[in-house]
């Protein structure tokens, strides 16, 4: 099966995190997320990442650094999720393509339901393997 590429903020700022919830109808759909989306042919997936975050969330990052990549097998699909640390840089994020976004902190986030592929990635931050810049 394909493998789906996929650029993944985690927005950071004074310990919470920014997760969105991803709109009804579509794969996932209700479920909580780090917003992103598929990389389009031509970009990198930093370039992926920034036009993502600017069409979901109206906001600019600063220099992203990667972090985690994870691949995970769904019965509809394969997706290779690149998540990147970042910070915004410019903006104010707004649910512009995405139901609903919510600051959080690591230990809160239990209480959102997010995929599957998401769990490496939540109980690094809950374990503090990150490190903040
Ligand atoms: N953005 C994002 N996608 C995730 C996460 N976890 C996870 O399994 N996914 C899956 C859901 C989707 O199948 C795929 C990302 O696709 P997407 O729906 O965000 O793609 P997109 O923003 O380009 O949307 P579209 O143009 O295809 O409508 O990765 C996550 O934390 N963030
Ligand atoms: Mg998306």
């Amino acid at each position: 099966m394909e493998v789906i590429e996929v650029a993944a903020g985690i927005i950071a700022h004074e310990g919470r995190y920014l997760i969105a919830r991803r709109k009804a109808g579509v794969h996932l759909g209700g479920f909580w997320e780090f917003p992103g989306g598929k990389r389009e042919a031509g970009e990198t997936l930093e370039e992926c990442l920034r036009r993502e975050l600017w069409e979901e969330l109206n906001i600019r990052i600063g220099t992203p650094t990667p972090f985690q990549i994870v691949r995970h097998e769904y019965p509809e699909k394969v997706v290779e999720l690149h998540f990147f640390w970042c910070r915004i840089e410019t903006g104010t994020a707004v649910a512009l393509d995405c139901a609903e976004v919510r600051w959080v902190y690591p230990n809160e986030m239990a209480a959102f339901e997010f995929p599957q592929a998401d769990q490496p990635v939540i109980a690094a931050l809950r374990e503090k393997k990150v490190s903040f810049r």
